[in-house]
């Protein structure tokens, strides 16, 4: 078991010299499984990074896991990405989970592959046009096109990113009162939809059975996971970041392995107690 997965607690915030308190591993923070949701970013938390989306691949063993809590919370397991449903599905292939997907524009909360709430609608044509041409810039910029988003990816061309959002704030500047917004994230520009964030498509999520009612947990590395850090408080609900020590969660894991090895801690935990009663 590694010993880099411990929860560095963030609460209450150490003073500016002293090193993070050490406290155990985060299972013993997370209530029994059968009153909890557990909600997982995907980029940067379950799985790890690539240089490019389609590289990315799930590690032996994760699928088992997910597997195993979802069947251990009642089907109350949730992935929540930037990626579209359409994309998560093709990763996690042959499985489906439920998931919040295109940071808050889709919705599915069971293991049927379609969508059960759709948030936003497809982005104009003409305006996707003008912002795929900014792939013309460099080598290296790929495009992801989402239907309701555009993400434009520049880990290939990391040169290119200044170029990228200042093309970007050019045609946003043409467009005012345009409703759509600009979401950094790893290595990407995304120009999406305003009005749904990762944070609303929780919200709806956790209205709804099974998910309804739960404490929920959430894990993600990303700044756009920090709207869904801000409302775990108000489902009683805990927030782990990954990589970053973002502010105010309740604890942090150094990487996506250090995340996969707790997950499955936890699934075992509760596999044992189940044994032993
Ligand atoms: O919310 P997430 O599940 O973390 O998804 C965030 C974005 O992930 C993908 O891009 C990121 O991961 C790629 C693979 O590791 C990497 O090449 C890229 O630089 C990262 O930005 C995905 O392609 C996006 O659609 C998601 O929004
Ligand atoms: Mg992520």
């Amino acid at each position: 078991m590694s010993d880099v997965s411990k929860l560095i607690a963030t609460q209450p915030p150490a003073a500016a010299s002293a090193p993070p308190e050490i406290v155990p591993a985060p299972a013993s923070l997370v209530p029994h499984l059968g009153e909890v949701a557990i909600l997982l970013d995907i980029d940067g938390t379950l799985l790890d990074l690539a240089p490019t989306p389609r590289e990315v691949w799930v590690p032996p063993g994760l699928a088992e896991t997910l597997n195993s809590l979802l069947q251990r919370t009642a089907g109350a397991l949730a992935l929540v990405s930037g990626r579209s449903l359409n994309d998560i599905d093709l990763i996690f292939a042959p499985e489906i989970y439920p998931a919040v997907g295109g940071h808050g524009a889709e919705m599915r909360l069971g293991s049927g592959n379609e969508a059960d709430a759709v948030q936003a609608p497809p982005m104009d044509k003409e305006l996707k046009r003008r912002l795929a041409a900014i792939a013309k810039l460099s080598p290296g910029i790929l495009l992801e096109d989402k239907g309701y988003s555009l993400a434009l990816h520049y880990r290939l061309a990391p040169q290119a990113e200044a170029a990228i959002y200042e093309e970007v704030s050019r045609i946003r500047a043409e467009l005012p009162g345009a409703p759509i917004e600009v979401l950094p994230g790893k290595c990407v520009c995304e120009i999406k939809h305003a009005g749904f964030t990762k944070a609303t498509g929780v919200r709806e999520l956790m209205r709804r059975a099974p998910f309804e009612g739960r404490k929920p947990f959430f894990i993600g590395d990303d700044v756009t996971d920090e709207s869904v850090f801000a409302i775990m408080p108000d489902f009683a609900g805990l927030s782990f970041s990954v990589g970053r020590r973002a502010l105010g969660v309740d604890g942090h894991f150094d990487s996506p392995d250090d995340v996969r090895a707790f997950l499955a801690r936890l699934a075992q935990r509760e596999g044992q107690s189940a044994a032993s009663r």
